[in-house]
């Protein structure tokens, strides 16, 4: 049986559950979920600098998900922080969310449209697409222009703007699919693409599949060229820790 590390870069422990409820649910029955986030840093990650801020954590956790033997890494916020670090430390896969969702939809749909959360984190899902080469397959982008923490308020206005933003592209993009922009719109989903009618992609069940499927067929990160394991050196203070050796 496999075990898969779920790692929330941010620090709030309801956007977790939420992840890691969903990841269950669509796991295969003998894989388990070994759902974590960062001891410190940024409730939410919302631009560049709370990404910088996230990513020591996520680093701390992919180096203690590897020294506990898990069989692959999944880093759960839409920006997917500090995905090609982690790649260096860890020989499992590590599977970023917008990564797996951006890939599903584009095996499913010519073209494919975004849902996030706050307009200024709409640059870095276009950055995300030309790191991934996905930039000619995304028709649009969209931001429900409230904070990624609304998710986890309870009353539900988030998850309804979610819905408004996707029927709303639907009928303007021109796009077959979409892709939710956030790991706390994970629980939604399945919902909206029965209610769509249209493929509506959440990246953490992508990835967990995505994990499952590259941990049955034996492939790991690569260990040749820039992905090798990082180069030996004395790192200090609280870095010390993540030393391989
Ligand atoms: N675009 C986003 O909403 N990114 C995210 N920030 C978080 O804290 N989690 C996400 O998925």
């Amino acid at each position: 049986p496999l075990c898969i590390q779920l790692i929330n870069p941010n620090t709030s422990l309801a956007m977790t559950e939420v992840m890691a409820q969903t990841a269950r649910s669509v796991a295969a029955p003998e894989t388990q979920i070994l759902a974590v986030c960062p001891e410190e840093g940024a409730p939410s990650i919302e631009g560049h600098f709370d990404e910088a801020v996230a990513t020591l954590g996520v680093l701390q956790q992919i180096k203690a998900g590897r020294d506990a033997g898990v069989d692959g890494h999944i880093i759960a916020c839409f920006g997917d922080p500090g995905l090609l670090a982690a790649r260096e430390l860890a020989r499992a896969p590590v599977i970023g969310i917008a990564e797996a969702a951006m890939h599903l939809a584009t095996m499913l749909a010519t073209r494919f449209s975004i849902v996030t959360t706050l307009p200024r984190t709409l640059t870095i899902a276009r950055h995300l697409l030309h790191q991934y080469g996905f930039e000619r397959h995304c028709a649009a982008l969209h931001a429900i222009d409230l904070p990624v923490l609304s998710l986890e308020d309870g009353s539900g206005l988030a998850q309804q703007k979610v819905r408004e933003q996707c029927i709303a592209a639907k009928k303007s993009d021109g796009s077959g699919a979409i892709v939710l922009g956030c790991g706390g719109m994970a629980d939604l989903a399945q919902e909206l693409t029965l209610e769509l009618n249209i493929p509506v992609i959440d990246g953490v069940s992508a990835a967990v599949k995505m994990v499952e499927s590259l941990a049955s067929l034996r492939l790991t990160t690569s260990k040749h060229g820039d992905l090798d394991y990082p180069l030996e050196k004395p790192l200090s203070g609280r870095f010390a820790g993540l030393n391989l050796r």
